[in-house]
């Protein structure tokens, strides 16, 4: 996506040509910065601390991670020990799954010789696939806005909802469930996006109000307990989000606050969809509550909040009445009969096994995340 007008992927190699650059999203929306990972546990304390996060994005910089710890020691017990290491970072998003699965099939037959250069392909082209999974995810998610646009009077926005941050800064470019926001917007349907601020770490204050702001789309910050409420008063015509990890049965995982929204939606006749490409699917489970774990996060994420200051410094400051402690689940798990359907690369279904089953025959007859 562009930035002041130069265009930006969200992990790409530095000039040295083996370095692997990001954008530090726990500096954004305030500040700019990029980050050069320089080996395998650069790459897993930058997943650890959300230097880089969203689910495609994970697996992207994980895949890196790989080929970084391949330059190092491209030996079995290396490549084992990478994958470990990376595989231990989130537990949540089965995309670090999937694109560790991935680079193991690519790398584990080759001799050590051959690792390096085909880690880094391989690895490069996760991050292209990755784009263009997320750019067909906004072509099939389009024709769901642009319907809704047509039922209301000329120039009324589409009023659209979405939580936490499922833009460009969670993939390597476009985004899943705002992917469908930015074509209609530059398709010029009027929409307008109520952007659900998303505790404790603000992803949707900070980096979707930050990704539409950047790219002309109206919006508003809303604390994530008003969804509800605008939904009873008619002010949302959709609700869009993205997922970490969805079930071959349609149960969906998402940030925190997902399944509050979707039974919000569904108590008010509001179309939920889910925007996901294939690796985020876990073709191995169906129950989503039983099946899917959910990462537990650090206490002091709820009791800090960090922001700019007034002196132009970006602090932490302490939010929670000194001496009380703090649970931090980072996901819930959305029922599938909470979804009116998911919008994936190869289209829009229903969050059922029949739905999945229909556009991924090849995926879903395996039976597994790759
Ligand atoms: C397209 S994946 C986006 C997904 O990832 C976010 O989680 P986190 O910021 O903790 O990595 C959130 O669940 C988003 O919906």
């Amino acid at each position: 996506m562009k930035i002041n007008g130069q265009h930006y992927r969200t992990i790409w190699l530095a000039q040295d040509g083996w370095r692997v650059v990001v954008i530090d999203q726990t500096r954004l929306p305030f500040r700019f910065e990029t980050v050069a990972l320089g080996s395998a546990e650069q790459a897993a304390d930058a997943i650890r601390s959300m230097v880089v996060r969203g689910a495609p994005l994970i697996g992207a910089t994980a895949a890196y991670g790989v080929a970084l710890a391949m330059r190092a020691d491209a030996s079995d017990a290396a490549l084992e020990a990478a994958l470990a290491l990376l595989g231990a970072t989130r537990p949540t998003a089965v995309n670090l799954r999937w694109a560790l699965a991935r680079m193991r099939g690519a790398l584990a037959s080759l001799p050590a010789t051959a690792r390096v250069g085909a880690a880094y392909a391989e690895a490069a082209a996760i991050c292209d696939e990755d784009v263009a999974l997320c750019r067909a995810i906004g072509e099939h998610g389009l024709p769901l806005i642009a319907e809704i646009a047509a039922r209301k009077p000329v120039g009324e926005p589409v009023n659209i909802l979405t939580h936490c941050n499922a833009g460009w800064l969670a993939t390597v470019d476009w985004g899943t469930a705002l992917a469908p926001i930015y074509l209609a917007h530059d398709a010029g349907i009027p929409i307008h996006v109520w952007v659900d601020e998303t505790r404790p770490r603000n992803q949707g204050a900070a980096l979707t109000a930050y990704e539409l702001g950047s790219h002309g789309v109206p919006n508003t910050v809303i604390v994530d307990n008003a969804g509800g409420h605008l939904m009873q008063h008619g002010q949302v015509d959709l609700v869009i989000v993205g997922t970490d990890r969805t079930t071959a049965a349609g149960d969906v995982a998402n940030k925190i606050g997902t399944y509050l929204k979707a039974l919000a939606a569904h108590d008010n006749g509001v179309p939920f969809y889910v925007a996901l490409p294939s690796p985020t699917i876990d073709w191995s489970i169906s129950d989503g509550l039983a099946d899917i774990p959910i990462e537990e996060r650090a206490a002091r994420e709820v009791t800090h909040l960090s922001g700019l200051a007034d002196d132009g410094e970006v602090r932490s400051v302490r939010v929670v009445a000194p001496g009380s402690g703090a649970a931090n689940p980072a996901f819930d798990v959305t029922p599938a009969r909470l979804v009116t359907k998911l919008i994936t690369e190869r289209g829009v279904c229903a969050a059922s096994v029949e739905g999945l089953a229909q556009l991924f025959p090849d995926l879903a007859s395996r039976g597994t995340v790759v």
